[in-house]
């Protein structure tokens, strides 16, 4: 089974778990399982998130992005490690490079409505004044995200024969935060650097990556035999992949799978390519302690004891975000 290669990333559907009968929801398990144990990777659909939802915030975040450097650079706030408001162009890097990817991005973070004192960790969310609506669409798809990724945990923990609600507590309030992409179109493709690309080949920090379907080709993924494999969603399909914690966490069973966004053709190097990936990341204090039910004699400890704040502040700074 986990010799299988996978031609494209398997589809599933979320509502077969949250609404289906005991065979669909435990199929729905074994099939998360097989495909997050072998290519990382699937696309999901009934995720809780409408076409006109979607299409708002891609309209706003395309508005913001349009608009002068000099708009944007207001949002860009130093302290906060890029965790809050706009990145600006070829700041963030893949671990290991130097080169910046030629893109730009948007933040925006848990806001706790409780009274839970993990509210004194997070800094404030950081919204444009020029586009008011983008606070209340934002939070509205962060909401749906959130809830669709803590159905989603919800599997991979029966799957891990842990109890389904293992992850519930640990994602209560927790650090995840949704991110709008522009790769921004490059007029003269001769005066970037020659190794520049739109997002270099990485894994991911957090628990799992719910992507929200992107608005034009360019994502690939890294299979297990060194082969590139286009991700095509259908409209209405969202992608999900595990991130570096949850592998740790499970001792590399789950995979976190490389992942970048290649350049267009040249002659289309002129056009933008838009994204909004949901990261979704537990409370800080999360033991990512490899689980004693993922160790074994052919699978030996893999991993140092870490917890999920020390491990994302260790990769901010890997990354060229943390100063
Ligand atoms: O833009 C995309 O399709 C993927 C972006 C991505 O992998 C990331 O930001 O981590
Ligand atoms: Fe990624």
């Amino acid at each position: 089974m986990s010799q299988i290669l996978y031609s494209e990333v398997p589809s599933l559907d979320l509502s077969h778990f949250t609404s289906g009968d005991a065979t669909q929801k435990t199929n729905f398990v074994k099939q998360l399982g097989e495909a997050f144990n072998n290519i990382g990777f699937v696309a999901i659909k009934n995720h809780g998130l409408s076409d006109e939802l979607t299409d708002r915030l891609y309209a706003i975040i395309k508005r913001f992005f349009q608009s002068p450097d000099e708009l944007k650079l207001q949002y860009d706030i130093p302290g906060l490690n890029g965790q809050r408001g706009y990145t600006p162009k070829g700041r963030e890097h893949a671990k290991g490079r130097s080169t910046g990817d030629l893109k730009e991005f948007y933040h925006i973070g848990q806001e706790v409505t409780d009274n839970d004192p993990i509210k004194n960790e997070y800094p404030v969310n950081v919204f444009p004044k020029e586009f008011p609506e983008m606070r209340e669409v934002s939070l509205d798809v962060y909401r749906r995200l959130e809830n669709a990724g803590k159905q989603m945990l919800r599997a991979i923990a029966l799957y891990l024969n842990l109890d389904e609600f293992y992850f519930d507590d640990k994602i209560k309030n927790g650090n995840s935060i949704l991110r709008a992409i522009h790769y921004y179109p490059i007029e003269n493709p001769d005066a970037i650097p020659a190794d520049a690309v739109r997002a270099a080949a990485h894994g991911d920090i957090n628990l799992i990556t719910l992507l929200m379907g992107a608005s034009a080709d360019g994502l690939q993924v890294l299979r297990r035999d060194g082969k590139w494999i286009p991700i095509t969603a259908l409209p209405e399909q969202i992608v999900v992949n595990v991130g570096d914690m949850l592998d740790r966490l499970t001792n590399n069973k789950l995979k976190s799978t490389i992942h970048r966004v290649v350049n267009p053709p040249r002659e289309k190097m002129g056009t933008s390519r838009y994204s909004i990936p949901f990261f979704m990341h537990p409370r800080s204090e999360m033991d990512l302690t490899c689980l004693e039910n993922c160790i074994d004699a052919q699978h030996p400890k893999q991993y140092s004891d870490i917890t999920a704040g020390e491990f994302l502040m260790q990769r901010l700074a890997e990354i060229g975000l943390k100063k």
